[in-house]
């Protein structure tokens, strides 16, 4: 058992606990040492929440990779803090949306979260990926300019690790699920190298209180758009959309924080590869719940991506339905873009909020998947 000495294992220093009179999503606890060991019951375990649900938690807590991934993250989320705290001024240097590019700062307030036109309440900054051949956080095509902070050999290294072996888990992840699909050995992972370009990042998220007279959703409902996500958290505020099994809109409920654990989903990329035998499930961020409320939100999240020129359409495994309509033809970069830039408002573009959707509607629809028990 490895060896865990860092507080924030155990529970999440200085801030209120989670309230446990709110609603929660009631998701599988996943070992990350028994898929590393390759406990076929756990690997069952995984391809049932990536069916039913599309989320998960997983423990860090019992691998050298797991705990390796906490630390990474504790220092991460002190990165984070630092960055954050630069002038408007200067961070706004860094959104290179207006380039196409959604690497980089994005503000408070650019996007808009529904149809009603109601804007985020969250700042963002994304790194490009870290790749395992090329030593360079900021491209592995063309480099953007990056705060000093971001440039120090110190973030440099955190970033790597935390690139590296986030990547480690995604790939696991997807090779168990590349079996259960009965796909060609290493199909998904293939499609998934570190070395190649593609749109894998790194996010933080910042979400400052709300005034009190007017606690709303912060980031708008959505499915993510690339392939798996681990995401880091540790106050409340996501929620995830409920599969509804009578027709009806399904219940939102909080995703509870584990101490020492992530949460995982699958992308819209995934339901697309399997013809929507997986589940990329809707979720957003709400103000937190109770006393949190009162705190600033941060997360840490790590996307993985299929490489930029896939094509994001059902795959040949024995165990995909086979496709009753024709699919759209779009590639992996396209689609980020489309689904990333969509929503900003100061792009001076016009904004078509359908045109930004990922595979919503899929999730919404009842999983005819879904186990009967
Ligand atoms: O901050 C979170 O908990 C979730 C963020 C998220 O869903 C996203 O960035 O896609
Ligand atoms: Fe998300």
């Amino acid at each position: 058992m490895p060896s865990i000495n860092k507080e924030s294992i155990v529970n999440f220093p200085n801030i209120p606990p989670f309230p446990t009179d709110v609603p929660t999503a009631p998701l599988l606890q996943l070992s990350l040492g028994k898929l590393l060991s390759g406990d076929p019951i756990e690997f069952n375990r995984l391809f049932q929440a990536s069916v039913d649900i599309g989320f998960f938690y997983l423990d860090f807590r019992d691998s050298e990779l797991g705990v390796s991934l906490l630390r990474d993250t504790d220092e991460l989320f002190d990165v984070g803090k630092t960055l954050f705290e630069l002038s408007l001024e200067e961070k706004k240097k860094y959104d290179f949306s207006a380039q196409n590019s959604y690497f980089g700062y994005k503000g408070q307030g650019a996007a808009v979260i529904d149809r009603d036109g109601n804007l985020d309440r969250n700042e963002f900054y994304n790194v490009r990926p870290m790749t395992a051949s090329k030593d360079d956080i900021l491209g592995i095509s063309n480099q953007l300019p990056a705060p000093s902070i971001l440039q120090q050999e110190e973030t440099r290294t955190l970033l790597k690790s935390f690139m590296l072996n986030s990547h480690k888990i995604v790939t696991l992840i997807l090779s168990i699920l590349n079996d259960k699909l009965g796909l060609q050995p290493n199909t998904l992972p293939n499609l998934h190298r570190q070395t190649s370009p593609s749109g894998d990042q790194v996010r933080w998220v910042k979400a400052p209180p709300q005034p009190l007279s007017n606690r709303r959703v912060a980031l708008g409902q959505h499915t993510d758009f690339g392939s798996i996500t681990v995401l880091m958290n540790r106050l409340g505020g996501l929620q995830v959309q409920l599969p509804a099994t009578d027709g009806s809109q399904g219940e939102w409920v909080y995703v509870r924080p584990i101490p020492g654990f992530a949460v995982i989903n699958l992308g819209d990329a995934m339901v697309k590869f399997t013809n929507g035998l997986l589940r990329s499930n809707i979720h957003r961020v709400n103000a937190p719940p109770g006393a949190q409320a009162d705190c600033t939100r941060h997360s840490l999240v790590y996307f993985a991506r299929p490489e930029d020129q896939v094509i994001l359409r059902r795959l040949d495994g024995s165990n995909i339905p086979g496709l009753k309509d024709v699919e759209e033809e779009v590639c992996s970069k396209e689609w980020i873009i489309r689904r990333a830039l969509g929503r900003r408002v100061d792009l001076g573009k016009e904004i078509d909020f359908e045109k930004a959707a990922g595979t919503e509607e899929r999730s919404r629809r009842r999983n005819l998947n879904l186990r009967s028990e």
